[in-house]
């Protein structure tokens, strides 16, 4: 089955609403988001529709690869999203970029 629904942080929708952030890193229990299809954003605390967006990719990436280009793309500083990720997932090495655009 194609996943059609994605969740986001609720503090972080306001990125993905604006377009701002273009990329979230998941852990394997997510990568099976499929290219080219739409999927629905909802905020992970209350379940709230914040927008649609269009998956561009799935790659695998290591945590310690984790780069400032990276940073860039989330729309938050590198340090802070490092800090987020151990915190979700402590201890994974083995993590998935998931490339995304607005759907306006
Ligand atoms: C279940 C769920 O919604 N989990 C997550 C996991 C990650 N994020 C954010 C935090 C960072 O900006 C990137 C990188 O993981 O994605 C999230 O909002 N919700």
């Amino acid at each position: 089955m194609i996943p059609t629904s994605i969740t986001f942080f609720e503090y972080l929708t306001p990125l993905v609403a604006s377009g701002a952030k273009t990329i979230t890193i998941r852990d394997a229990s997510e990568n099976h988001y499929v290219p080219g299809s739409q999927v629905e954003v909802f905020t992970l605390e209350t379940h709230q529709k914040v927008c649609d967006i269009t998956i561009l990719s799935v790659e695998p990436l290591a945590f310690d690869d984790i780069n400032a280009f990276h940073a860039q793309q989330e729309s938050l500083p590198l340090d802070e999203l490092k800090q987020i990720i151990q915190k979700v997932y402590p201890n994974q090495q083995s993590l998935f970029m998931i490339s995304f655009e607005l759907v306006k």
